[in-house]
């Protein structure tokens, strides 16, 4: 199965050359993307979910040109972003789960169980009928990430995922994000050792990817190239 293969790409945002000429082959099942702020990191996940465009070059995200597959990219890659409140569109937290079911053909039991079994998996059962915009900043986040994984998706790609995360949260969603098999992970990360349990890292400095290989080892350079 294909990962991820740009090629040449370039993405400019207002008058700035965001990312530069950035060829990549993603092949491994978790990859972790580091850098400094500002470098370019989220537009590289935005890419890849459709939601940033290219300039220049090609982009194929399992096999699919994300600016011109949009429907099939969302069936089958999720995104979940650090800022929760722009994924929560439904009144109560089951609600929400649920729309992310909407475009599948589903019996109202099927839909139902699928529901259930995902705030159990992300801890929300007990808040299934809570409003979903009176959740705490973390708790928006988990829900987020039910509203993700509930579809079943094939490709996850998640900027800063724990950020509002207390330490055990941020513990269970990086062990859903790292340890499930059943997708691949694209994960923007300022948190080090989070990058370090991925199979491989990218670094991203100053709109260019600079070194992709086993995280230990991008790390090291990553932290030898910090001026404090
Ligand atoms: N809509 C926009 N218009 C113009 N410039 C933008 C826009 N969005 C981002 N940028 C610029 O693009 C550059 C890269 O931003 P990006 O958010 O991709 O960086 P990042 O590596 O994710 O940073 P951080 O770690 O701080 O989240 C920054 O200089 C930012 O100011």
């Amino acid at each position: 199965m294909s990962g991820v293969e740009l090629e040449g790409v370039s993405v400019r945002l207002g008058d700035t050359d965001v990312l530069r000429d950035v060829t990549l082959s993603l092949r491994a099942r978790t990859v972790a993307v580091i850098g400094e702020n500002g470098s370019g990191k989220s537009t590289l996940a935005r890419l890849l979910s459709g939601l940033a465009v290219a300039r220049e070059g090609t982009v194929r995200v399992l096999g699919l040109d994300p600016a011109r597959q949009v429907a099939e990219l969302r069936r089958r890659v999720a995104v979940v972003f650090s800022n929760p409140d722009a994924q929560i569109v439904m009144p109560t937290v089951a609600e929400d789960v649920a729309f992310s079911l909407r475009t599948e053909k589903l019996s109202r039991q099927e839909r139902s169980e699928r529901v259930t079994a995902a705030l159990v998996r992300f801890g929300l059962a007990e808040l299934a009928d809570r409003s979903s915009h009176e959740l705490s900043g973390g708790q928006k986040q988990l829900l987020a990430l039910c509203g993700a994984f509930v579809r079943d998706p094939e490709l996850v790609v998640a900027d800063e995922p724990t950020a509002y995360l207390d330490a055990p949260n941020a513990r269970r969603v990086a062990d859903h994000l790292l340890e499930d098999a059943a997708h691949r992970l694209v994960l923007v990360t300022h948190d080090l050792a989070l990058a370090r349990r991925c199979d491989v890292a990218v670094l991203v400095q100053d709109g260019s990817v600079t070194e992709v290989g086993a995280p230990d080892d991008v790390l090291a350079s990553y932290e030898a190239s910090i001026r404090w």
